[in-house]
């Protein structure tokens, strides 16, 4: 696996590939191009033997021309500054090719959340709640979950929030579990559109998805979802990874019987008589479909010259540097991109600000009902973009839907004398 490409200049080179296609002022360009502003903390607790750690925090808010900066947090040892203003920006134009109101932002905290206990990591993520809390709120920022986060660190966000601005407000943050405010389908949303635009362009090339044969990299929540999802649909799923390694089987795996065995033991390696494979394998194996659902920069321009699968979905955000891009479009791959195909969880997370904000709880078929409308609608503008101005991959077409609606709502706002 290729680590090398910096995600900031991938984001700014795809801003710059998409930009070129559209009229715009060379100051409107560099302003879609960078932050408006980056919180860079260091956050100092106590351990459970008494001991002080200090850690490294950001959040980068990029845009917010569209509505209240949103996305997730991330505890990783990889979270670097420019990781973070990179998934804020793709948070931009994710939240406008699907036409939410939100503009984008990503935090994270440089941890491997594995080497703490459940005390340490509600106190560091408090620290960090306390950090935020100026520059947070309902129409402000709110923040959601992303890789090694989930309810629980949502709901230790939105509690100490409230605590500290002595109020109730459910909406500063998304992802939360049921009873604390949380929507009916945001666990399974992400993998659900990462199925539902896996549908869409088997439909659009004339495939059909029904016996397609998938492999996923990741199995956490983005990745496993997708492939119960996908399994659903008469999919099937014959190659799994996680960051210890990956399982084959040409006949099909069963998405949740590998869930089990993942939940048990910590990996998917080891699952029934699956033939072990690495990550780079699994990239390279000759399928129908394969969803990059673990980090950035999985599929460099070297790899994309062995893989052998026909369409490519991105679960994760940013897995393909732009070399790998060109080589992809060369080859005739096509790649649905991160910003369109994994919306869905920040989809479900508008429902449940919405909900939150309107003290209603909507049920889980009205969620996944309006999630489905979300995306095939967003599919759709994606493609006659794609037509209509001729474009070189379906990854530049999102970008020109969401750069010029993004433009549009800067433009409108008029300027002060
Ligand atoms: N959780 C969400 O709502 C959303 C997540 N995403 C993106 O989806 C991707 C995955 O996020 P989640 O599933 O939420 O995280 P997660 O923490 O639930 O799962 C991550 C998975 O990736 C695996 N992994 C990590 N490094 C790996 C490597 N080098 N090779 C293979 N597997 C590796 C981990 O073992 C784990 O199975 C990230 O890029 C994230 O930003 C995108 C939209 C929303
Ligand atoms: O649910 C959200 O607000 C954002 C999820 C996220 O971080 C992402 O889409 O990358």
């Amino acid at each position: 696996m290729s680590n090398d490409a910096n995600p900031f200049e991938s984001l700014q080179e795809q801003i710059g590939d998409a930009a070129a296609h559209l009229d715009l002022d060379d100051g409107v360009v560099e302003r879609l191009r960078n932050p408006e502003r980056i919180l860079e903390t260091n956050l100092t607790v106590e351990l459970d033997d008494g001991s002080l750690e200090t850690v490294r925090a950001y959040r980068s808010q990029f845009n917010g021309d569209r509505g209240p900066y949103k996305g997730g947090i991330r505890y990783h040892p990889n979270v670097t500054r420019d990781e973070v203003k990179a998934l804020s920006g793709w948070m931009v134009y994710k939240c406008a090719v699907v036409d939410i109101p939100y503009g984008g932002g990503k935090g994270g905290i440089s941890i491997d959340p594995a080497q703490y206990s459940e005390d340490e990591l509600e106190r560091i993520t408090r620290a960090f709640a306390t950090e935020l809390r100026p520059i947070i709120g309902e129409d402000r920022d709110v923040p959601a979950p992303d890789v090694n986060t989930g309810q629980r660190e949502m709901n230790w966000i939105k509690d100490t929030y409230e605590t500290l601005e002595n109020t109730t407000a459910p909406g500063v943050i998304t992802g939360k579990a049921i009873d604390s405010g949380g929507s009916e389908g945001r666990v399974e949303a992400t993998g659900r559109s990462t199925m539902l635009a896996a549908r869409d362009l088997f439909d659009w090339i004339g495939k059909g998805i029904e016996g397609a044969t998938v492999a996923v990299q990741g199995y956490g929540n983005a990745g496993w979802i997708t492939a119960d999802l996908l399994e659903d649909l008469g999919a099937s799923v014959v190659a799994v990874s996680d960051s210890s390694g990956g399982v084959h089987d040409p006949r099909g795996l069963d998405a949740v019987a590998v869930k089990e065995h993942k939940d048990e033991t910590g990996s998917v390696v080891g699952y029934g008589d699956a033939d072990e494979i690495t990550n780079e394998e699994l990239l390279t194996l000759d399928v129908d479909l394969l969803v990059p659902a673990a980090l950035e920069n999985a599929i460099d321009a070297e790899l994309a010259e062995q893989v052998q699968a026909d369409v490519i979905v991105e679960a994760a955000n940013g897995p393909l540097t732009p070399g790998a891009d060109d080589v992809l479009a060369d080859r005739d791959v096509w790649v649905v991109p991160d910003i369109l195909a994994n919306a869905g969880g920040v989809t479900v997370s508008y429902f449940e600000w919405v909900q939150n904000r309107q003290r209603f709880h909507w049920s889980e078929e009205k969620v996944n009902e309006e999630l489905e409308r979300v995306m095939t609608d967003a599919f759709d503008g994606l493609i006659n973009a794609y037509e209509e101005h001729d474009l070189p991959n379906l990854r530049t077409a999102a970008y020109v839907v969401a750069l010029q609606r993004v433009v549009d709502a800067y433009e409108q706002a008029g300027n002060w004398p």
